[in-house]
């Protein structure tokens, strides 16, 4: 674990459900950065980074993805920031937010450590591409453009295919489109859905898991965690709770198991959407959150236990 970390929390992406913007300025007000400060790191936050307003006047649709300059935008900005503080030692931890940011947490981690694997906690794929893709939502979008899967859309030229199709693996899908399920079997790519969870355990999920990406644990960690890969009863206020999802403590010991290899490089918390559910389900969800984040960073390893 590096001696720092530093907090970006990008609340400006235009998300198809307003309101995800404010997840993580939700996340930070309950307490969190004293809470990691608490577990010994030394956290350097700069605020809440405001994006231009591109309004919807000027963002036109590009096919039929929404909102594609201000995404495009905000994650170039997200993927510098990730990546500069990356190259400074430190692990930064990206508070969402649309999970479309990954597109810049990911080239910024790849960026500093491109020997880095991914680890894709989601009951989505977020993999279709330009052509497949039927929202038009660019949160279903981003690991094609890492990877540089389908028709390319110059507005995203910036991201480069970094990604490579055996240095990610999913845990936790269970609503994933035709298309992508295509895609991913055409690419090779791994996949641990809610079966595998309920067939082997968690445990040796994250284990099969982290063999395929890191067999020799050698390679740096970027965890991009999206809360609605919990079951909606445990982190309710996010924009497209699927049923049947993880537990509380499945969703913590994939943080806690990862924090515990010690090649964690960076870690994305997302689609914590404040504004989807009555006061007392959005405290639940933000407490989740913040909760998961603390467990990435090691507040549940004891090393006297070891
Ligand atoms: N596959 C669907 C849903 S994508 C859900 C995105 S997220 N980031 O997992 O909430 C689509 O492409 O719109
Ligand atoms: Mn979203
Ligand atoms: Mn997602
Ligand atoms: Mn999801």
């Amino acid at each position: 674990m590096a001696a720092n970390s530093k907090f970006i929390s990008e609340p400006k992406t235009a998300a198809p459900r307003l309101g995800v913007d404010k997840g993580p300025i939700h996340m930070v007000e309950a307490g969190l950065i004293d809470q990691i400060t608490e577990l010994g790191w030394k956290v350097k936050f700069d605020g809440h980074h405001q994006f231009e307003d591109i309004n919807a006047e000027n963002d036109p649709p590009i096919g039929i993805l929404k909102n594609p300059r201000l995404v495009s935008r905000v994650c170039e900005a997200v993927a510098t920031s990730v990546g500069d503080v990356a190259r400074a030692g430190q692990l930064p931890i990206t508070l969402g937010g649309d999970h479309s940011l990954a597109m810049g947490t990911i080239s910024g981690t790849l960026s500093a450590h491109p020997e880095a694997c991914v680890i894709w906690v989601d009951a989505h794929a977020d993999i279709n591409t330009a052509d497949s893709t039927d929202s038009g939502n660019i949160h279903g979008m981003p690991v094609s453009f890492l990877i540089g899967l389908g028709t390319p859309v110059a507005e995203f030229s910036w991201v480069k295919p970094l990604l490579r199709t055996d240095r990610i693996v999913y845990i936790g899908l269970r609503d994933v489109d035709a298309a992508e399920k295509r895609i991913l079997r055409e690419n090779n790519i791994k996949a641990f859905s809610m079966h595998e969870v309920d067939k082997y355990g968690i445990g040796k999920v994250v284990e099969l898991a982290l063999d395929h990406v890191n067999p020799n644990r050698d390679r740096p960690i970027h965890l991009s965690f999206d809360v609605d890969a919990l079951d909606p009863s445990v982190a309710p206020s996010t924009g497209t709770p699927v049923r049947g999802g993880l537990t509380f403590r499945e969703g913590h010991y994939i943080c806690e198991a990862i924090s515990e290899t010690g090649l964690l490089a960076a870690l994305d918390l997302m689609e914590v959407n404040p504004s989807l559910a009555d006061e007392a389900s959005v405290l639940q969800t933000v407490a989740v959150g913040c909760s998961l984040v603390r467990s990435a960073l090691g507040q549940y390893i004891f090393p006297t236990m070891k």
